[in-house]
């Protein structure tokens, strides 16, 4: 036991540690950080379960906060050994403005790097995207692409914009000195779509299937692949990353890595139906009722839709000309090098994932949507 209290010497800062990846980044450091003495847990909104965390032997402290404030950022910061900074603002379906979306994830990143270079807080992982590389405005494919594919990563969208300049300032902040003069060690991490228990999307696509009598219809051919990755093993490789970011900053340092696992290369549908299948779901194939032309015409419409009910009503649905395209798009990630960097195994095998996702759905079934 005194063994025990006498390693956990490190202080980790967590932004967005309430989120969907936030809250399981929050649980792998408790239980896999054996270094930690205290966790702080930084977000816009402190979530209940933070209180069941606080009797363990980490100090768990939460503090609610804006990442744009540059003040309460580098309050939460003095005295953090390690920086996990997963705070932002995701949206692909026009819920905020193109504003809002950089002044969270862009300032909002540069408050961070300023906070860890004023107080002296040498090591950050960034959690960016897959989207900083793509799919691009153009549609081309990724296929089993990894971190030095070539690809024309050309973005209008403000949330994959966003994402590459916040990614791109902490990776150039890698090496700059720190209060007390040493370098800062940075890295980012580019999850690819994450799944698993929490996710909004999967629990919308849950009750939109309930609500048209167990079926969703299918909208995008199954030989477009998506890139997915279970949020437990995004979380282990943000924990895994942290740590080993400080016993090899000059391998580690400055670089990127794109986060995967065993989870299989399907369509985004076909890929959803693995646990609303066995949650009583079923995928009904409509290509010859619903042509493409016809579905880029929906889309336009909602965004239609979208401006002109803007100043009497927030009108937000999942289909919109971004994320059709998206959808629409092969991405998806085949590489080792964060088994090469930082020895990342999956925690999670792909049998664990589907069948934990698949429980946290069927726990979703009752609640209201
Ligand atoms: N969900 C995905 O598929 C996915 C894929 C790749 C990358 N990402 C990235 O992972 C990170 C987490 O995404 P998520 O899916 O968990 O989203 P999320 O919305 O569930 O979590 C984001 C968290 O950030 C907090 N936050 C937002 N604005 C804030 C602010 N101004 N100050 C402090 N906290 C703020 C939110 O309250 C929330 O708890 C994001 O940076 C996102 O870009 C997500
Ligand atoms: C055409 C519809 C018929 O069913 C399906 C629309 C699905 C879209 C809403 C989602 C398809 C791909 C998703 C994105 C992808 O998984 C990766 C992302 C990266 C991450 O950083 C943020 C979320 C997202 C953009 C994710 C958003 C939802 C999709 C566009």
């Amino acid at each position: 036991m005194a063994e025990a209290t006498e390693i956990r010497k490190l202080v980790y800062l967590v932004t967005g540690g309430c989120g969907f990846l936030g809250e399981h980044v929050v649980r792998m450091l408790l239980q896999r950080e054996p270094r930690l003495s205290e966790l702080r847990v930084f977000d816009l909104h402190l979530g209940p379960w933070l209180e069941e965390l606080k009797t363990g032997p980490v100090r768990v402290t939460a503090i609610q906060g804006d990442v744009t404030q540059a003040h309460e950022v580098a309050a939460a910061v003095a005295g953090a050994h390690v920086v996990i900074h997963t705070a932002g603002l995701v949206d692909v379906f026009g819920r905020a403005s193109p504003e809002t979306i950089y002044e969270v994830n862009v300032q909002g990143t540069k408050n961070v790097i300023e906070a860890c270079v004023q107080t002296g807080t040498r090591f950050l992982v960034y959690t960016s995207s897959m989207e900083v590389v793509g799919p691009n405005i153009k549609g081309h494919p990724f296929y089993r692409g990894n971190e030095d594919t070539p690809y024309e990563a050309v973005h209008k969208h403000p949330y994959p914009c966003s994402k590459a300049q916040a990614e791109q300032l902490v990776l150039e902040a890698n090496g700059r000195e720190v209060h007390g003069g040493l370098p800062l060690v940075t890295c980012a991490l580019r999850p690819t779509g994450i799944y698993g228990e929490g996710h909004q999307i999967m629990r919308d696509f849950y009750h939109q299937g309930l609500r048209l009598g167990g079926r969703l219809f299918r909208a995008i051919p199954a030989s477009v692949e998506h890139g997915r990755v279970y949020v437990g093993n995004v979380a282990w490789m943000h924990v895994l990353v942290a740590r080993e970011l400080q016993r090899q900053a000059a391998l580690l340092g400055g670089q990127v890595y794109f986060c995967y696992d065993e989870s299989p290369y399907k369509s985004y549908e076909d890929f959803n139906m693995e646990f609303l299948g066995p949650c009583g779901l079923r995928l009904v194939e409509t290509r010859l009722l619903v042509p493409y032309w016809l579905l880029m015409l929906l889309a336009a419409l909602n965004a239609l839709l979208q401006w002109l009910l803007r100043p009497l009503l927030l009108y937000a649905p999942l289909l919109n000309p971004y994320t059709l395209a998206v959808a629409n798009t092969t991405f998806t990630v085949s590489t080792d090098k964060a088994r090469r960097h930082f020895g990342y195994e999956p925690l999670f095998s792909w049998e664990d994932s589907r069948s934990r996702t698949i429980r946290w759905v069927r726990a979703v079934e009752g609640s209201a949507p």
